[in-house]
């Protein structure tokens, strides 16, 4: 894993979440009527959320919640950024307690979103199913049905999927109601709650981060101003004298890609690296733009950019091709 940890900022989170339930039509598609936040990370995403899908039908979904631990408690773990150590197996720390004799909710037949701020080796999310299933088969049992025969469904939100291989797998029929708001390299991430020293600062370091732009993406409009996409045609201008022409395009890059959802390590290549990372970077947007123009969900006015946008990208890449 990279060494350098991303910060995130508040706004990102409520940001991405926002959008993400636009693009998963979460509330509609998958509507679900029961959260479980996985504590603590997935206490406020899970209180966010909760706005957005009050605002879509008016009613406020319940959020229960469980405690679940992999990574190491070490003195300085896990605060102020420092990265934490992943333990061998999920612990318990708190679990729902629906048979209890003042419980007055049942599992059967709902449709439950269990809600997360990361997904990294993915132990945490096979865990908290895998224990999930075994109550529902219980109360099922208990009610007299076969299992699998109160239809309850699963669902997944997390706030930030990490792009890499998976430690374990979750069942298909969770995957299918899978919701990442967004997918980050695999880097460690720095979130606002673990911050205890200027919370200022830290939310100007997330807005620095690559990440922090790609993210402000998702919850803009895909929507291009001709004085950006003008931009990249004397972006080689300031090439040559070091990389900020890249800091230039990085805003249009991380507005068309994030919105649609292009691989953020692409933006990364794009404004991170040497001149030749920088043009493979751009070729790969062009690549994933050129698939998504025509798409039947984009405006007349969108594909219009995205075309005016390889246009010039392709312009930016033959001059610098080098
Ligand atoms: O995909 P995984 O590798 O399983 O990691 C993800 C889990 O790690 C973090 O929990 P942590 O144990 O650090 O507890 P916290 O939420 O209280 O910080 C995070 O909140 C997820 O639940
Ligand atoms: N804060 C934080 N907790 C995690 N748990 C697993 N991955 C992460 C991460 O990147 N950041």
């Amino acid at each position: 894993m990279a060494s350098n940890k991303l910060h995130i900022s508040y706004n990102q989170i409520h940001q991405l979440i926002d959008y993400a339930v636009k693009r998963f039509h979460l509330g509609d598609d998958y509507s679900p009527d029961l959260m479980i936040a996985i504590g603590g990370g997935g206490f406020i995403p899970a209180r966010i959320l909760r706005s957005f899908l009050k605002a879509k039908h008016g009613r406020n979904i319940p959020i229960q919640a469980i405690g679940l631990s992999l990574y190491e408690e070490l003195p300085n773990a896990g605060q102020d950024g420092v990265p934490e150590i992943p333990g061998v197996q999920v612990t318990k720390t708190q679990w729902l307690n629906f048979g209890g004799a003042d419980s007055l909710v049942s599992l059967l037949g709902r449709k439950i979103l269990i809600v997360d701020e990361v997904d990294d080796s993915r132990k945490t999310l096979v865990y908290a199913v895998a224990e999930l299933l075994k109550d529902i088969r219980a109360q099922e049992i208990q009610a007299g049905m076969n299992p699998g025969e109160s239809n309850t469904e699963i669902g997944i939100f997390v706030v930030y999927n990490k792009d890499k291989p998976k430690a374990e797998e979750l069942p298909e029929a969770v995957m299918r109601h899978y919701y990442p708001a967004a997918t980050t390299p695999d880097r460690w991430l720095f979130f606002p709650w673990d911050c205890t020293t200027d919370i200022g600062v830290h939310t100007e370091l997330s807005k620095q981060d690559i990440y922090g732009t790609v993210g402000e993406g998702w919850h803009r409009q895909p929507s291009v101003s001709p004085e950006q996409i003008e931009s990249l045609k004397d972006a080689n201008v300031t090439l040559v004298s070091g990389f900020v022409c890249l800091a230039r395009i990085r805003e249009p890059l991380g507005l068309v890609g994030g919105y649609w959802g292009m691989d953020p390590e692409i933006i990364f290549q794009v404004s991170a690296g040497s001149p030749r990372t920088a043009i493979r970077g751009i070729l790969a947007m062009c690549d994933f733009l050129a698939k998504l123009r025509g798409s039947p969900e984009l405006s007349d006015e969108t594909n219009s950019q995205i075309t005016l946008f390889i246009e010039r990208a392709n312009i930016w890449v033959r001059i610098n091709n080098i």
